[in-house]
């Protein structure tokens, strides 16, 4: 097994550091039927355990993999034949006008030329066959990761890198393996094979032969280390424009309603011309090095050609050998080329796999101690809990905050923006882990729970409504797929999403755009709360979802929750004190803290915030009217 293949399955000693590989060199090379784009990203391939990853995705190939690797060695054979049998046509038939000697000669060069094409057609089809399903696999474990991501993981790479990931440096490995197959085993023996039959056909050519492969051996190595430390920066450059392109289409109704058309093209054109001028600077180093190889090459046929007439003429040597001779030497030189490019390769793979690497290696979602809570009712309590996000600025964003709700009751959390309100149902949701206190649901620390199962009790109606391309049906049953086309309409009902479903063409069927394009903000908004109401989870939270219905709906929906047959634990989070007041316990949140607990009446008596967000809304008229 070759080193490449070794360093791929992480069983080799690492390669020495000193090799002088750099990150970002580019060049197409076409040799024959080999057409390789290469890019050198050798920044730390002496630490090639990454590598070790393809392991399981090699093994799943091997046969296959083999397969190909065999019909490559039969090619080698194949193209090595073919000068030596030239030199025989020119020196025996040619030479001799011996008709026959050509004809002989000349259809078993055919044959092998055919028997080369077949094996050469059998290992491009396995070599695709094993590249491709290698990058589907890979795509498909990247993205099951990606799913069970923790947000912490999340938090930590940009959607639009974990794009480029699944999509750029995965085609760069599926590139790799391929190219693996097309020429790594070809490369060494046509290489070995032509010198050992180049040094037999003219020893004093040979000479001549080893002083060009050096000097070309040089320029790879010189163009390597030049372009070294441009590769991963074209792929981050990637990332830039990927995220540009998706940000602007995410918030395209906001730029037009803007008119900040020429700012996001800005953008855009920076971020481009950012990934040209990167993608440019590693390609130039090749640029300019390809035509010195070629010229070194030319170099040294001219001066085989200038030695062979000189030792023909003294009858050292034949026509068809010098012809062979050159012949030999081209193919050494594309194979030097070639395992050139394999290193370039190798390294831009290395590069990639990092990245993808970073994704496999990403902290998963909590998983709990594996118990489980199939609990009825929904009993909360936060105990001294402070938090601060990992990728925040370290200050809590959470401080020592307390606070019991039993089962069955509405608790509201209140306070201005920022305070943390969504932030408390993230940590009851079990999203990230609280620094210092602990939550309780019904009595069990939260982290010795199952998450799945602690979050099969609890519903969510998120402040920025979330819908699926789908119908109306697909996306309320989305919350709770056993649940029947009754429970489905009820929950509706209750969520006053009904009535403008009724509205719609076809009603349930009728198909919403992606993330619900053809619906009001208000009703994106009731469409979530049905989904969360049809789940019938112990804990229904609605964290400001409220926001674009008008007060009279709200109040529909708050009836239709509070009436409901298993009277369940709510959570709102809300701006507005008219939809805070009439939970059984409402929650002050100011910067972090708990600074106010209880029913609206004793907050207007003991909470100066709430007091003030009393004031501003409803105003010290009214205040007389509430207190009654
Ligand atoms: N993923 C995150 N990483 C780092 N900081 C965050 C993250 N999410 C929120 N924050 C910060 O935590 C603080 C509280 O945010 P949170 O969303 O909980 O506030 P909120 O009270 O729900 O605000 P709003 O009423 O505007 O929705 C804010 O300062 C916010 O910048």
């Amino acid at each position: 097994m070759g080193p490449i293949i070794r360093c791929l399955l992480g069983q080799s000693p690492p390669l020495p550091r000193s090799i002088p590989f750099g990150i970002g060199s580019e060049m197409i090379v076409s040799s024959g039927d080999y057409h390789f784009r290469a890019v050198l990203t050798l920044e730390k391939i002496g630490n090639q355990e990454n590598m070790g990853i393809y392991k399981p995705y090699f093994k799943k190939y091997k046969l296959l993999f083999f397969t190909a690797v065999s019909c490559v060695f039969f090619e080698a054979l194949c193209d090595l034949m073919q000068p030596t049998i030239m030199a025989r046509i020119i020196d025996e038939g040619v030479k001799n006008s011996q008709m026959a000697t050509v004809i002989k000669f000349g259809l078993l060069m055919l044959l092998i030329t055919a028997i080369g094409a077949f094996f050469a057609g059998t290992r491009s089809v396995l070599a695709s066959k094993v590249s491709q399903s290698f990058g589907a696999d890979l795509r498909y474990d990247v993205f099951a990761k990606i799913i069970k991501f923790s947000e912490v993981s999340s938090d930590k790479i940009e959607s639009g890198s974990l794009i480029t990931r699944m999509t750029n440096d995965i085609s760069q490995v599926t590139q790799f393996i391929n190219g693996l197959m097309r020429i790594f085993f070809k490369a060494p023996i046509t290489c070995l094979g032509s010198i050992i039959l180049a040094v037999m056909l003219s020893r004093q050519m040979s000479l001549i032969l080893f002083l060009v492969v050096m000097i070309v051996a040089f320029f790879i190595v010189i163009s390597m280390k030049l372009s070294y430390v441009r590769f991963s920066k074209v792929q981050y450059a990637i990332d830039k424009v990927n995220s540009v392109v998706q940000e602007y289409l995410m918030g395209v109704r906001l730029v037009k309603a803007f008119g900040r058309y020429a700012d996001e093209e800005d953008k855009f054109d920076s971020a481009n011309s950012d990934l040209a001028a990167k993608t440019l600077s590693s390609q130039i180093v090749i640029a300019y090095f390809s035509p010195l190889m070629s010229l070194s090459i030319n170099l040294g046929i001219a001066l085989i050609l200038y030695i062979g007439s000189i030792l023909y003429g003294h009858g050292d040597i034949e026509v068809g050998k010098i012809a062979a001779f050159i012949s030999y030497m081209t193919q050494i030189l594309a194979s030097l080329i070639m395992i050139t490019n394999i290193f370039n390769v190798f390294v831009r793979t290395k590069a990639s796999t990092e990245r993808i690497n970073e994704v496999l290696n990403s902290e998963e979602d909590f998983k709990g101690s594996g118990q489980t809570s199939d609990h009825h009712s929904g009993e909360l309590e936060f105990k001294n809990v402070t938090f601060a996000y990992p990728s925040g600025s370290g200050l809590p964003t959470i401080k020592n905050l307390s606070f019991k709700i039993n089962s069955g009751e509405t608790l509201a959390i209140i306070g201005p923006t920022g305070s943390g309100k969504s932030t408390l149902v993230w940590l009851f949701l079990h999203f990230y882990d609280v620094l210092e206190g602990a939550i309780y649901f019904n009595g069990r620390d939260i982290k010795t729970l199952n998450s799945d199962s602690l979050r099969e009790n609890i519903a969510l109606a998120p402040q920025k409504s979330m819908l699926f391309s789908g119908t109306v049906f697909e996306n309320i049953a989305w919350g709770n797929p056993q649940a029947s086309k009754e429970e489905i309409t009820q929950a509706a009902h209750a969520a006053q999403a009904d009535g403008f479903i009724q509205n719609m063409s076809a009603q349930y069927d009728s198909s919403l755009g992606q993330g619900g394009v053809n619906l009001s903000g208000g009703q994106k908004q009731r469409i979530s709360i049905a989904r969360a109401l049809v789940k019938k989870a112990p804990v229904l939270i609605l964290d400001d979802c409220t926001s674009a219905l008008d007060a009279v709906t709200e109040a529909k929906v708050r009836r239709a929750i509070n009436q409901a047959e298993n009277r369940r634990t709510v959570i709102m989070i809300t701006q507005r004190i008219g939809t805070a007041m009439f939970a059984d316990k409402i929650l002050v949140l100011d910067n972090g803290l708990n600074v106010g607990f209880g029913s609206h009446q004793e907050l207007l008596q003991s909470c100066k915030t709430y007091q003030g967000i009393f004031d501003s809304q409803i105003g010290g008229d009214l205040k007389g009217i509430t207190h009654g």
